[in-house]
């Protein structure tokens, strides 16, 4: 599915000499957003930082969302994920696009300006429209939960 997003520049880097967010490959699902840092930045195990994108996005339609997610490599051998868990962009959001980066590893870690440091995806979004009831209809799993199917 393809869906058209505004994106505004915030820092004039982008475009210049650092490339618009693209998909790395014709079936990437994730852009790779930078570090649109003025200095390198070190983080130091248990360190978090707000690093700004540089770029903001109006994605506008609600039954769309963005996720900003940690990049596997960073994540996995350097410890870099995100201090949030996972950014939640809304459709109505329209300021700068941020990363919150965390130092979840062991060595020291430095991040150049225009580093890729964390992906955003787009996706489809239900909102809810609560119903308030006194009982469920019975399901197979009822109440069962945290463990309760086992683990074989
Ligand atoms: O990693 C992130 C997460 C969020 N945001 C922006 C977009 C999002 O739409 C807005 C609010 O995020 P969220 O609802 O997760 O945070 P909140 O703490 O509930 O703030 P608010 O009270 O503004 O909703 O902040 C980012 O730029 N980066
Ligand atoms: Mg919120």
């Amino acid at each position: 599915m393809q869906h058209t997003l505004e994106l505004k520049i915030l820092d004039p880097r982008f475009g210049g000499q650092w490339p618009l967010p693209e998909y790395a490959t014709a079936a990437s699902a994730g852009l790779d957003l930078r570090a649109a840092l003025d200095e390198p930045l070190t983080l130091l195990p248990g360190d978090a930082a707000l690093v700004a994108s540089g770029l903001a996005i109006h994605i506008g339609d609600p039954s769309l969302c963005a996720v900003i997610l940690p990049r596997s490599g960073l994540g996995h051998k350097h410890g870099i994920v995100l201090g949030n868990g996972t950014g939640l962009i809304d459709a109505d959001y329209q300021g700068p696009l941020m990363i919150s980066v965390w130092h979840r590893g062991k060595e020291p870690f430095t991040m150049q300006p225009g580093d890729r440091i964390a992906q955003l995806v787009l996706l489809p979004v239900v909102r809810a429209q609560l119903q308030v009831v006194d009982a469920f209809e019975t399901s197979a799993r009822g109440a069962g939960g945290f463990g309760h199917t086992g683990v074989r």
